[in-house]
């Protein structure tokens, strides 16, 4: 998808408002807890003694058991929830000393379900923010039809009220409209969470996508790990009683889980998932036999891997199978998952385990046959990588 940023980010949203606010600062800020702890009325100790530095322009992931303080944590930032002591700075100055509705501003908010409002289309759900800065209808629409773009929505959803759109699109307009300010900060309190599997890996994709693009220090709340290590460059794990547990890159979290907490939390396959964060290019990669869809092949003598018109991988030709005449599809044993150069060497061990002739499929960023490796060689690699940290 190009990049449909270009050309109204901060700076223009500014000058079309030149006047109507205050300027600011317009990096990506810095979001600093210093001894925090929330204590609700009741007593309830919701985040208790939190240190913790948001880096600028990163995605910094909150995850942990329900009930673990969280969305409080989360609140904080924007101060609709005040904590009880402790300092919150963001780009360095104290959350308590801006008023909340500023504060607000420069502070984007996604929640679960998108919390759009029912009786406003989703053009108008997007431009809500941009007529509260006092920019005429068309202004806030056009850049609301913008915005929608960005996010990946067809400019013709913008005529449709919320409940006429899917749950993965509802969240595609939320993430749009708290963006609407173009706002430095995003604060996402599971914004996915309500949304099926195959939907929410898109999301997260998108939300990557995006961010490489706009570059806002984003804090993003889940309770599941799996989506925190995908999205996350750096991961706070709570537990109960809002104690941070550990905070560290992904890699680090699953390598190294700081006790057995962390480590109960991360999962049992933690060792497998942690190759999502190893590099594959010392893998060296190899030929083999390759035919196509109706060359003639009377004896397959080993594994042959069938490649269409575009040198895209068909599937596998079974060893010592005697074919009469042409390749066709039906002589075909299905390939196993791809292995894309330059991806994770999980995807390359994959590849291998799953591929009927235990030669996993290596293709490049177009889908065309680059080679084959095998689970040994990716094996190999990962005990010379290991032997090389020790
Ligand atoms: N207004 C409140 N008054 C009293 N206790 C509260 C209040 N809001 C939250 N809590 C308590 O504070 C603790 C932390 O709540 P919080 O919502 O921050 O957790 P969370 O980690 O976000 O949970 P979940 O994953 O279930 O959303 C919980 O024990 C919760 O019951």
């Amino acid at each position: 998808m190009p990049c449909l940023c270009r050309g109204f980010g901060l700076r223009s949203f500014d000058s079309a408002a030149a006047g109507k606010r205050p300027s600011r600062p317009e990096g990506p800020r810095v979001i600093e807890f210093r001894a925090v702890t929330k204590r609700f009325d009741d007593g309830t100790v919701a985040v208790n003694h939190l240190d913790l530095t948001v880096d600028a322009g990163t995605i910094t992931v909150f995850v942990g058991p329900s009930g673990c303080g969280k969305t409080t944590s989360l609140r904080m930032v924007n101060r609709m929830i005040d904590a009880t002591s402790g300092t919150i700075l963001v780009d360095g100055k104290d959350v308590r000393s801006a008023d909340p509705p500023t504060l607000r501003r420069g502070i984007g908010y996604v929640i679960q379900q998108a919390g759009l409002f029912p009786h406003r289309t989703v053009l108008d759900n997007v431009a809500t923010v941009p007529l509260l800065f006092g920019w005429t209808r068309r202004k806030a629409r056009s850049r609301a039809a913008e915005l929608l773009e960005l996010v990946g929505l067809p400019a013709s959803l913008g005529k449709r009220y919320p409940v006429q759109l899917s749950g993965g699109q509802q969240q595609r307009v939320g993430v749009a409209r708290a963006l609407a300010a173009d706002p430095p900060v995003l604060l996402m309190d599971e914004p996915f969470s309500a949304v099926d599997p195959v939907v929410r890996e898109g999301l997260q994709d998108e939300l990557l996508r995006l961010q490489a693009e706009l570059d806002k220090t984003i804090v993003f709340v889940t309770h599941d790990i799996d989506e925190a290590v995908r999205i996350g460059e750096k991961v706070a794990v709570f537990r109960q009683g809002g104690v941070l547990a550990q905070y560290a890159p992904p890699a680090e979290l699953l390598a190294r889980p700081a006790d057995d907490f962390v480590a109960h939390f991360v999962g049992k396959d933690r060792g497998y998932r942690a190759l999502s964060f190893v590099d594959a290019s010392g893998v060296e990669i190899r030929e083999v036999a390759t035919a196509s869809i109706g060359d003639a092949v009377s004896q397959a003598s080993d594994w042959r891997l069938v490649l269409d018109d575009g040198r895209q991988p068909r599937g596998w030709l079974p060893a010592g199978s005697t074919v009469d005449g042409q390749v066709t599809e039906d002589g075909l044993e299905p390939g196993g998952s791809l292995y894309t150069l330059g991806t994770p060497v999980r995807g390359a061990l994959d590849a291998a385990l799953s591929s009927p002739s235990g030669l996993g499929v290596v293709v490049d960023e177009e889908g065309r046959y680059a080679g084959v490796l095998t689970a040994r060689q990716v094996l190999d690699l990962i005990e010379a990588q290991r032997g090389s940290r020790r």
